[in-house]
């Protein structure tokens, strides 16, 4: 690890260097330029044509851009808070403004009509991700092998459609119910693993991610394999962990996503993350996958590259058992699906985990130093339970503030949304946007402006909560808040998350206060948490079951 550590930071120092030595470079050539009475290489509009014309149709400008570097020199000093940065920038530029980041064209879009228009009104138009080197070799050299990093197309389409009834299964389907006993038979083993590293009436430093993160794994792969693992299983640990990290790296934002020609400086890295990639496809393929289809088959399955030799001949006709089945049979079904495909769609379901153990974590951090907020969903608890068992996720409808307090912590944190890129020629708010622009969503300036929220710098899931009197309580999600996104390429997870994250937070503070232990380093607009992050405080709870 340290060492890989290493690479990054020789690499970093590489690319400081030779940042270096291009920002000189440019300043060159602006003082040329400069001196010759012209201003810098930028997409603004050039003197002495029509401003009527072109104000109607061209993105107005962010940034100036520069040669090579674009206008990523705006970022400079606001790397732990690009979303912060593109909010100031929107107050100078507007609320659509255009910014060329290294060589790619960027529109920067900071308003709910216009990210309305991205996501719903024009979406079939916006389709597309970034092209970002990281993303391809994260799966196997090519990102279409990912559903949140692809561009959209028909097997897109196909593997939603296959996911749809386990993401997002019916409350009163069967699929429900499985979820239902997933997440209380887990929450139970999670919390004896809790119970063995703390002590009845004293408070321990516990690290708690790492504990809910094996416990969010075990749900998914629980409900979506039907098999499950030993917390102290050290090959189970060691594909956490792993699952942890890239979704670490998945959430930073690098200079080599926009500067492709820094990859060399990035090589470590780059191999760093295609061995996790290689390794977690490894662990599936040998410990459900394999096992599902024969063992001939499985063996004669030599490196990933061969998965897709396989035809799914041996996979019965009958009701699929579980999402891994499912997704077995559909080979037989949609013939243009191959094995790859199956098993990159399982890797990108069960890496869901992460994300719902970095969100728990965080609504700990919050409620740790707000035990207010602690003490409401315990109230909420007794009442639904009478304090006679631990709560369920068919509690969910009754429990609104336990459930506010997740999506407040998801508006609190304000996670981002994955950029978008247009796929043909468009537009936004009547300015012209080219087939190939990515688009970059500031969900931040909307989860945190006083425009849409009051006291938006105070965390309160009441917020979320609908009191009328004569009728139950319930959630209410203004429609700007959108932690999920909307549209065709919304989150297809949401449900898995409001469902194993409620039992997760729920179960914890039935049994436990949690206290921070310092100041906590949150990162903003960010869902991850590093994978070495802060212990929590826990203290059992007297009198719990
Ligand atoms: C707190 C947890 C999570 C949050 C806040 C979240 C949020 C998001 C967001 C904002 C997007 C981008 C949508 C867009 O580009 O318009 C997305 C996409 C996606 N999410 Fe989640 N997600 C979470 C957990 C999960 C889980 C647990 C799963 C799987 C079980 C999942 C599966 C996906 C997939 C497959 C996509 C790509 C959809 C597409 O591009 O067509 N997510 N998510």
């Amino acid at each position: 690890m340290d060492t890989a550590k290493g690479v990054v930071a020789a690499a970093a120092d590489n690319v400081t260097v030779v940042l270096l030595l291009l920002l000189s470079v440019v300043l060159l050539i602006l003082a040329v330029k400069s001196a010759s009475g012209r201003g810098p290489w930028t997409s603004r509009r050039r003197p002495g044509k029509s401003t009527a014309a072109v104000a109607l149709t061209a993105v107005p400008d962010g940034p100036t851009a520069y040669p090579v570097i674009g206008a990523l020199h705006a970022m400079d000093g606001h790397r732990d808070k690009p979303f912060h940065r593109f909010t100031e920038l929107s107050h100078k530029y507007g609320p659509v403004f255009s910014m060329t980041m290294g060589s790619m064209p960027c529109v920067i879009v900071n308003d709910f009509d216009s990210i309305k228009e991205v996501l719903i009104t024009n979406g079939s138009k916006f389709g597309g991700r970034p092209d970002f080197s990281r993303y391809n070799v994260l799966f196997a050299g090519d990102r279409n092998n990912s559903l949140a990093l692809c561009d959209w197309s028909w097997l897109q389409e196909t593997r939603r459609k296959i996911a749809r009834k386990y993401c997002s299964p019916k409350v009163c389907s069967s699929n429900y119910g499985l979820l239902d006993s997933i997440s209380s038979d887990e929450l139970d083993v999670f919390l004896e693993s809790l119970a063995a590293v703390t002590i009845r009436g004293f408070e321990c430093e516990v690290q708690l991610k790492k504990q809910l993160l094996m416990a969010c794994a075990n749900m998914f792969i629980r409900f979506m394999c039907s098999t499950q693992f030993e917390y102290g299983d050290p090959k189970f640990q060691n594909m956490v962990r792993t699952f942890d990290e890239i979704f670490w790296d998945i959430n930073q934002g690098y200079a080599v996503d926009f500067l492709p020609w820094l990859k060399p400086f990035y090589a470590g890295h780059m191999r760093k993350l295609s061995k996790w990639s290689t390794q977690i496809r490894r662990f599936i393929m040998d410990t459900v996958v394999s096992k599902r289809i024969s063992y001939a088959k499985a063996a004669a399955l030599g490196s990933p590259g061969d998965y897709n030799d396989y035809a799914a001949d041996d996979v019965d006709e009958q009701e699929p058992i579980d999402f891994t089945d499912a997704l077995l049979m559909s080979l037989r079904k949609e013939p243009g699906l191959k094995m790859n495909h199956v098993l990159f769609e399982l890797e990108d379901f069960i890496g869901g985990h992460s994300a719902v153990g970095n969100m728990i974590m965080l609504a700990l951090s919050m409620v740790a130093t707000r035990p207010h907020v602690a003490q409401a969903i315990r109230d909420e608890a007794e009442q639904v339970t009478g304090g006679q068992r631990l709560v369920r996720l068919y509690d969910k409808p009754d429990m609104p503030y336990t459930e506010a307090t997740l999506f407040e912590t998801l508006r609190f944190i304000s996670s981002p949304i994955v950029p978008h890129v247009a796929t043909e020629d468009t537009t936004i708010k009547g300015f012209k946007i080219s087939k190939g622009t990515c688009i970059i969503i500031n969900n931040y300036e909307i989860n945190t402006s006083p425009a849409y929220w009051d006291n938006p710098e105070v965390f309160d899931p009441n917020r979320f909560v609908h009191r009328e009197s004569g009728t139950k309580p319930c959630i209410r999600k203004p429609e700007y808040f959108l932690p999920f996104s909307t549209g065709k390429r919304t989150c297809i997870g949401q449900q898995l998350v409001s469902g194993f994250g409620f039992v997760l937070l729920a179960g914890i503070l039935q049994r436990y206060e949690v206290k921070a232990t310092a100041q906590l380093a949150i990162p903003e607009a960010r869902l991850a948490l590093p994978p070495d992050t802060y212990p929590l405080i826990l203290k059992p709870l007297d009198g719990s079951r």
